[in-house]
């Protein structure tokens, strides 16, 4: 029997959705989204109905039925904390998903899509490793306030396909290895990997870690409070500053990691100096990475969409070459990721795990 799943999964400015015969990928598109299609929708959740339409014309144009699939997998978003694995689409999930309980964020939009497609499919939805996996040590949750405990939001889909794919492109299984991957794209989280579990990551959503084409990365607590309360802002505008409008977005306007490169080489002296700030805010989230494993790490992955710069890369690896080798497997796998991930659950080789709220 061949299964054929659907897999779905949300960005602030597109939507990725591929068609998948057991694991072998039969298409993958991008959709995107420009900004003045996305600035049209006060919250995340108002895009629901807009995604779905961008979807469905999509599988009709390529005489594509619901009716068709297998499982629908959607990418998991900002729910409560969980352990790495696949999990069945439920009502809570969905309630926490819409209500922005713990937080708004595009793929809070993969699990609501992934629903509603399979219910008119009749086929089970799914989410695989979402942003929220939390396998954190202890030591690595607490901060230097009780009452404000460090939290695990990064790419974790993408650190744990890039993970297990270089395991075995080495023959080793992943839980025995010891690896920081590094997701360099419109956001960035540095993964350190041990015993199959990431102990220790930036909170790649919230200011924390380094700062990203559109993420402001960790910032000086004391000054930004007095920013704050000098600019009277609220939590949303605190937010956007956070994510959204920091990083290379405050500095030059734009996100794309492409035209900051233009510009520098075009002799743009801020961009060069801002550019090169954040491959060296990269390097120092890389070098602290290896503290959880008292830097006995095997290897050093670099991933994401800006992986694919040389010029990064390169100077990532003069960077922080002296810890580990370094491999760069550029761009993300996430579609494929969330197909392997239904697909071991359709297989019965792993069971669908219940999401509690
Ligand atoms: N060939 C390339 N060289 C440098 N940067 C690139 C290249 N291709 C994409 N990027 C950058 O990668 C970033 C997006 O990465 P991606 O992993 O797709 O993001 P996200 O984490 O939001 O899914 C953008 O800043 C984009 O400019
Ligand atoms: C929410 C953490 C993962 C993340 O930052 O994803 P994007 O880079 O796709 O926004």
């Amino acid at each position: 029997m061949t299964y054929q799943i659907l897999t779905i999964n949300p960005g602030s400015t597109s939507t990725k959705i591929g068609l998948y015969q057991d694991t072998k990928e039969v298409f993958a598109q991008n959709i995107s989204h420009n900004t003045t299609d996305i600035a049209q929708f006060f919250s995340i959740t108002d895009q629901i109905q807009f995604r779905l339409e961008n979807i469905n014309s999509f599988l009709a144009s390529q005489n594509v039925n619901p009716s068709d699939f297998s499982a629908v997998v959607g990418r998991g978003g900002l729910l409560k904390p969980m352990v790495s694995g696949t999990y069945q689409i439920n009502d809570c999930m969905l309630a926490d998903l819409k209500h922005s309980r713990y937080g708004a964020h595009a793929s809070n939009l993969g699990a609501i899509l992934a629903d509603l497609i399979a219910r008119q499919g009749g086929c089970p939805g799914y989410i695989v490793d979402p942003v929220v996996v939390d396998e954190l040590a202890p030591v690595a949750r607490i901060t230097g306030r009780p009452e404000i405990g460090r939290k695990s939001i990064f790419h974790a889909l993408n650190q744990k396909a890039a993970a297990k794919r270089f395991a075995k492109s080495i023959n080793r299984p992943y839980d025995s290895l010891k690896l920081i991957v590094a997701h360099l794209g419109g956001g960035i989280s540095v993964g350190c990997h041990a015993c199959g579990e990431v102990l220790d990551v930036n909170n790649a959503l919230d200011g924390e870690g380094p700062f990203s084409p559109e993420r402001a990365g960790t910032l000086p607590a004391g000054q930004l409070a007095a920013r704050v309360i000098a600019e009277k802002l609220d939590y949303a505008a605190i937010a956007r500053l956070l994510a959204g409008q920091g990083g290379l977005v405050a500095y030059l306007g734009t996100n794309d990691v492409r035209e900051v490169e233009h510009r520098a080489a075009a002799g743009d002296k801020q961009a060069t100096l801002v550019y090169q700030a954040m491959i060296y805010t990269i390097a120092k989230s890389i070098a602290a990475a290896a503290v959880p494993v008292c830097g006995q790490v095997d290897h050093i992955i670099l991933t994401g969409g800006i992986a694919y710069s040389e010029q990064l890369t390169g100077k990532l690896k003069e960077y922080i070459g002296f810890l580990a080798p370094v491999t760069v497997m550029p761009g993300e796998n996430e579609l494929q990721a969330l197909a392997e991930g239904a697909y071991r659950v359709l297989t019965g080789e792993e069971a669908a795990r219940e999401y509690i709220a």
